[in-house]
Formats: C-alpha cells, sequence, structure tokens
C-alpha cells in the first residue's frame, strides 16, 4: 500500500476513493480498497491506496483524535509512504474541531508542518478564494450549510474557523501563488512552516489548481482536504512507477432494493420530492423514534410491499423541524436514536434479503455500514460525482452511500438501476 487516506466519515471516504480509482483522464487511477473503519487483519497485497471510514466527523474531540491516530498506525503497518487526511467539502467542522486537532495530532506523529488544508471540489461548486470558501456562488455561511444539523457552518473564512480549532497559526497560499505553479507552492508551504503554521489553508477553484497541488505535494507526508485534494495524487504513484494502476471489472448486483435517507439537506430533500413523484416513500415519525415508539417491523414491511418500486424510507426535515426536535430532545440524543434506528433497519432489511441499498447522508450511511458488518468494500463506476458503487459483504451488497449535498434531484432511482446493472469500468 502506497498511499493511506483517512476519512471523517462513510461518504466522504468513498468520495476520495472514488477520486483516486479514477485518477486524471487519460492517466488512470490506483487499485483503492475502502475499509469500514480500523481493519483487524492486514490488507490484500493488491491494493496501492486504502481508505479507512471513520465516524468521527461529529465525535468528541478525543475520540475524533485517537481514532485517527489508529487509523494512521494500521496505514504506515501497511507500507503507506503518504496520508490524506479527508474531510468534507463544506468544512463541516465546529469551533472546537474535529479537523484542526486530528490535522494537528496527525502531523506531530509523522514530525511535519506546512501541511496542505483544501477542501475545494469545483466539480460540485466547492472553491477557496483567499482562504474563504464558496459553495456555488455563495459563500459558505450563505448557503444551506448554515442550516446544518450537527455542524453548522457560520464563517466561510475558513482560515479563521480552522485557527479556532488548532495550536498553530493557520497558513494561507492564495491563488497567485497556486497558479505560479507547484514549485511556488512548495516553497510557499515551507515558508509556511517556517512561521511555525502547521496546517496551510491553499485556494483552488479549477481542477488544474487541483492537479498543481496534488503535484506541489509529491513526497509530502502528510495532506489534508475534500476528496479534489486527491486529484493529482494518483499520478505521482504512476509517474514514479511505483503504482502499476487499476483496471477493474464491476458487475451489478440484482436483488430486492430500498433507500434510506437522513441527511437533512436541501439537495437530498429535494431528490426526496422528485422520488416521490414516481415511488412510494415512508416519512419516519421522529416523535414517536425519540418515545421508543417506533417499529422496524412496520418499516419492514412497507419496503416488502413497495419492493421492486424502489422505495424510500426518510427523517429528512426542513430546518426548522430539526430545530424544533432538537430543542425538545437535545442535538446529540435525536442523532443517536436516529443512527440507532438506521442501523436496525438495514441490518433488518439486508437479513429479510435486500442487496441494493442507498443511503443519504455521511452520519446516516456510517451508522447503516457499520450495522451490516461489511470490512472492506471494492469501488465500481460512479453514480454521480463523488458517490461511487461500493460492492461488499459476504452475500455481495451494492451500496451507493450518499453524501448528503451530492447527486442529480433523480439521483435515488438512477442509483438503484446502476446498482443493478453495473457497468466495466
Ligand atoms: N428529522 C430530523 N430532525 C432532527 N435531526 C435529524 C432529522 N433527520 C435527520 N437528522 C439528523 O441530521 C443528521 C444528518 O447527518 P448526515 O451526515 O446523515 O447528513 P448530511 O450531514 O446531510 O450528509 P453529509 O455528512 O454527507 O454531508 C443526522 O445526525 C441525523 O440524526
Ligand atoms: O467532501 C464532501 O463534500 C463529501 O465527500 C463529504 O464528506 C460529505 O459527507
Amino acid at each position: 500500500m502506497l498511499l493511506g487516506v483517512i476519512a471523517d466519515d462513510f461518504t466522504g471516504a468513498g468520495d476520495i476513493a472514488n477520486t483516486l480509482a479514477k485518477g486524471l483522464p487519460g492517466q488512470g487511477g490506483l487499485v483503492v480498497t475502502q475499509y469500514l473503519g480500523v481493519p483487524k487483519v492486514k490488507a490484500d497485497r493488491s491494493v496501492e491506496a486504502g481508505v479507512i471510514s471513520l465516524k468521527t466527523r461529529s465525535s468528541p474531540v478525543e475520540d475524533a483524535v485517537e481514532q485517527s491516530l489508529a487509523a494512521l498506525e494500521w496505514l504506515r503497518n501497511q507500507g503507506c509512504e503518504q496520508f490524506v487526511f479527508k474531510y468534507c467539502s463544506t468544512f463541516d467542522s465546529t469551533p472546537e474541531g474535529n479537523i484542526g486537532p486530528v490535522a494537528e495530532a496527525l502531523a506531530t506523529a509523522l514530525g511535519v508542518k506546512g501541511v496542505i488544508a483544501c477542501p475545494a471540489f469545483p466539480t460540485v461548486g466547492r472553491t477557496v478564494h483567499q482562504g474563504h470558501l464558496f459553495v456555488q456562488d455563495r459563500l459558505l455561511s450563505e448557503s444551506s450549510m448554515r442550516h446544518h444539523p450537527l455542524t453548522p457552518m457560520t464563517d466561510s473564512d475558513i482560515r479563521r474557523w480552522l485557527a479556532q480549532q488548532t495550536r498553530d497559526p493557520v497558513g494561507l497560499v492564495n491563488t497567485e501563488i497556486v497558479r505560479s505553479g507547484s514549485g511556488a507552492v512548495r516553497s510557499a508551504l515551507d515558508a509556511a512552516a517556517a512561521d511555525g503554521a502547521t496546517m496551510v489553508i491553499c485556494d483552488a477553484s479549477l481542477d488544474d489548481d487541483l492537479v498543481t497541488l496534488g503535484r506541489a505535494a509529491a513526497g509530502h507526508r502528510l495532506i489534508t482536504g475534500g476528496s479534489g485534494i486527491a486529484i493529482g495524487l494518483p499520478a505521482n504513484f504512476l509517474r514514479s512507477g511505483k503504482a502499476a494502476g487499476a483496471v477493474t471489472a464491476f458487475c451489478g448486483v440484482d436483488g430486492p432494493e430500498a433507500i434510506l435517507a437522513g441527511s437533512c439537506s436541501a439537495t437530498t430533500r429535494h431528490q426526496i420530492a422528485v422520488h416521490a413523484a414516481g415511488h412510494p416513500i415512508m416519512a419516519l415519525d421522529i416523535d414517536a423514534a425519540m418515545a421508543g415508539r417506533l417499529d422496524v417491523g412496520a418499516i419492514l414491511e412497507f419496503a416488502a410491499a413497495h419492493r421492486g418500486n424502489a422505495p424510500l424510507i426518510y427523517s429528512s426535515d426542513d430546518p426548522l423541524e430539526v430545530e424544533r426536535l432538537q430543542k425538545r430532545y437535545g442535538r446529540e440524543k435525536v442523532a443517536e436514536t436516529l443512527d440507532d434506528l438506521f442501523a436496525r433497519t438495514a441490518r433488518s432489511l439486508v437479513e429479510s434479503g435486500v442487496s441494493r441499498l442507498v443511503v443519504a447522508g455521511g452520519e446516516t450511511s456510517g451508522a447503516v455500514a457499520q450495522a451490516l458488518d461489511l470490512d472492506a468494500l471494492s469501488i465500481g463506476p460512479e453514480i454521480d460525482p463523488g458517490v461511487p458503487i461500493l460492492i461488499g459483504g459476504k452475500g455481495r451488497i451494492a451500496l451507493a452511500l450518499k453524501s448528503g449535498n451530492f447527486g442529480a434531484p433523480d439521483f435515488f432511482a438512477k442509483a438503484l438501476k446502476q446498482l443493478q446493472q453495473g457497468q466495466m469500468k
């Protein structure tokens, strides 16, 4: 294994696994495996990039640091020479963490400073200018991320946001330097390190900027960012002859299906509305769930009754209703109860024969994937930007774990079809 990725959520892990497997057009990517949690056994020797999915984005800081260091240790033991800490392209975090504390702990363990921090993912409209993060044509703090249930993003100046979470000062490499080439970026990172910065926000608004950053990162022990930061990394390993690259055949999975949505993002709620126009949907009663009165049996009956017609079960709601529930029961308690509900539902669905499962939301996907005990997933073709088909488990389950904000309006129906049909990549 050459490259090790520590991802702070499960959908983000799939996102970067997809980027590494694809590589640059015409150049190809790496042989990638996505692990669910820190594996207990050694990796297969064929794996060139290992992506460890953690569920640490919203966990207490100390837990996030401990789990990330455990992941680093395992990846080091597999021989990795470079490590990526993958977080969200909308920089999901709170003033306490977890991006800053985890990144500084990894940097200390690896003995490095002047580390790239770049959440940009231009394909889905996330760009960084003078250290400010944009979602399409809006500043992050003016996008729907302002109302995120767990990590409301109220400051677009991610240098200032990150500085609240870090011990060391945070540096900036702006667009002018990035457009001057990888040599200029390397010098700027060295200068920031000499000034004491561990984390250095790097501007990027085009894939070409990310390719430049990727080239500048060749030989760096640690890189941090969204999946975009990985665009240029496979080429470094292919160019040096260390990696042979990936050619993978993928066959679809034919079997019963279900869709679970816990994301409350505007994108997911729109996708649910589009799906509802032609398919059965079931809204979960959160008050009943909080009172322990929500029966998984009723969800299974709904899924079984609508087998073949893409049944969707969701908790997703608008910001006002989310706020009401969080005020009434407490944010953590709601998240814990819904994670548990989705986990039990997914396990029962798979036990009842479901073998194609689409899940919306990083926390929700984490709860589901952990409940299914899948260990390692292979990466299939991309459904929409940032969302690959994933295959795993003894019974061969096909999954699409969708980040809350990703996917076209008709994502749910399209994903189920692609999980079934498969295609060569
Ligand atoms: N009706 C609801 N009321 C309150 N909270 C909810 C409701 N439905 C879901 N939630 C909470 O919202 C959170 C959604 O997080 P999740 O990571 O699954 O989606 P997301 O943040 O949109 O996705 P991503 O992390 O991929 O961007 C979960 O913690 C879930 O418990
Ligand atoms: O970077 C992103 O936006 C996604 O991969 C993600 O992490 C959402 O959970």
